[in-house]
């Protein structure tokens, strides 16, 4: 691929900054480097050098960074220009070498495009390494990282050689059919093979919720009956009085929420109405709001008032539940023991009794609820979308005996193109705007 046009971009953060870093690659760029630096400098080692304007004033003193191609981020020359990190600074360096014949500005995502195109990352690292950018979480960054080290490629890759191994099997026995030479056991191995694919790429798509919490948090949802200290609670968790707490049953209408950081993961807490039969027009209104955000819990907070226990009717969800006894304070003695039984913990917002242990179950819940960190997750619904498509041709190759073994064959070949468009191994041109325009300008 020939690609004559060499870009240039502010690859480092919002300015003013300490430092700068502005990128260039392609062929434009030792060129530019011998102008600007006053001459080359050694290849991937920090030089230091005065930095020139085509006028022969001096832009600033800055550390020039050399990498030839291929051996490089984008598999093309690179170069760059870490300098004091100043608006002015950086935009005279940006002006200066996006001034030069065959250099321009980069789009967003276009180095990594370009890494891509040269075969230095393949599409499902391009999209871990946005991830990556994007991490805000130690979850998010952890599963970031290790996919854009290549794991769920290799996954898909080794999921691909299986079914390109077993289409070879299956087109050997057509060729040998009429010798008998593959004997009927190597095609019945092939086949339970393809089964127990179809069920390693089941469990895997069934993952991709555990890709959803850590990307957009883990759903807990405060329900209880009006009353029972549930704002009071939230409150407690902000670390702020974002909710109206008063004595009055039915004070919170609207869901409030807020979000922490438990376990290194993004952990979303709703603050609900209270539940109870017979409100007025707006606390109704309310409380179907608290029902359908319950619906969609990955966890339910259910309030207890222990001292003046009210039932809040069914609870409008089966996601699982914690059973909070509120108010411990009010309640002492043996009274205290016995109704702590009925929860899984006890909290006082009066005397912080029970909150460290609260947030630490949650934070636990939170973990459990995304697996084993080592775990290989789809990252995005166009994976899940593939690897359904795929399931779909190796279940009809694997019922298809009466279609005959080349139509089966067929199906296997479509399953495997399925996972190589994962990948990118296969046609992706029409995927790549859309991928590449995750990016920021500069990366
Ligand atoms: N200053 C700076 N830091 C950066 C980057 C960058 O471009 N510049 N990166 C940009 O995203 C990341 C690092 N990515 C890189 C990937 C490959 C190579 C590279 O030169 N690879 C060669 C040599 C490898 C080696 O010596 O072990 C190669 O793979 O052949 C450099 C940076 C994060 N930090
Ligand atoms: N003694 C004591 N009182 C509490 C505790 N937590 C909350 N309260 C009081 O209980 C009353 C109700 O508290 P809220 O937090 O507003 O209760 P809620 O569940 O949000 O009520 P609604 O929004 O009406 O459903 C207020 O007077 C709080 O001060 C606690 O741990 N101990
Ligand atoms: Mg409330």
């Amino acid at each position: 691929m020939i690609l004559s046009d060499s870009i240039v971009a502010l690859s480092s953060g919002r300015l003013p900054a300490g430092i700068a870093v502005i990128r260039i690659s392609g062929p434009k760029t030792r060129f530019v480097v011998e102008a600007i630096a006053g001459g080359m400098v050694k290849e991937r080692a920090a030089a230091y050098r005065k930095l020139i304007a085509t006028d022969g004033s001096v832009i600033d003193h800055g550390v020039v960074l050399f990498f030839p191609g291929p051996g490089s981020f984008t598999g093309e020359d690179v170069a760059e220009f870490q300098v004091h990190g100043g608006r002015a600074v950086a935009a005279k360096m940006l002006e200066t070498i996006a001034g030069f014949e065959g250099v321009r500005h980069a789009e967003p995502g276009e180095f990594t495009r370009r890494a891509f195109l040269n075969g230095r990352l393949d599409l499902v690292e391009t999209e871990a390494l946005a991830d990556l950018v994007n991490a805000e979480t130690e979850a998010q960054r952890r599963f970031a990282v290790r996919n854009a080290e290549g794991a769920q490629s290799e996954l898909y890759a080794e999921w691909r050689r299986r079914l390109i191994h077993a289409r070879a099997m299956i087109e050997a026995e057509i060729d040998f059919a009429e010798e008998d030479d593959v004997p009927g056991s190597v095609s019945d191995a092939v086949w339970s093979d393809v089964r127990a694919l179809i069920g390693e790429i089941d469990r895997h798509v069934d993952g991709f919720r555990a890709a959803e919490i850590i990307r957009d948090g883990f759903e807990v949802v405060i329900l209880g009956a009006p009353n029972a200290g549930k704002s009071s609670l939230f409150n407690a968790l902000a670390k702020r009085e974002a909710a109206i707490v008063t004595d009055e049953p039915g004070t919170t209408r609207d869901l409030l929420e807020v979000v922490l950081d438990l376990e290194g993961m993004r952990v979303w807490v709703t603050d609900t109405a209270g539940l109870r039969a017979a409100p007025g027009k707006v606390e109704a209104i309310g409380i179907e709001k608290a029902r359908a955000k319950a619906g969609g819990a990955d966890l339910l907070l259910l309030l207890e008032d222990m001292a003046l226990p009210v039932d809040p009717g069914a609870v409008p969800s089966d996601a699982p539940l914690l059973r909070i006894g509120a108010k411990a304070d009010l309640v002492a003695g043996e009274l205290l023991v016995d109704r702590a039984k009925l929860y899984d913990v006890v909290i006082s917002i009066r005397t912080g009794t029970g909150l460290s242990d609260l947030l630490a179950e949650v934070g636990r819940r939170a973990a459990a609820s995304v697996g084993e960190i080592g775990d290989v997750l789809p990252s995005r619904l166009r994976h899940v979308e593939l690897l359904k498509d795929a399931n779909d041709h190796l279940r009809t190759a694997l019922a298809g005996h009466e279609r005959g073994q080349e139509l089966r064959a067929e199906e296997l070949r479509l399953a495997s193109d399925r996972l190589g468009r994962i990948t990118g191994a296969v046609d992706v041109e029409d995927m790549l705007d859309v991928i590449f325009s995750q990016f920021c300008i500069g990366k």
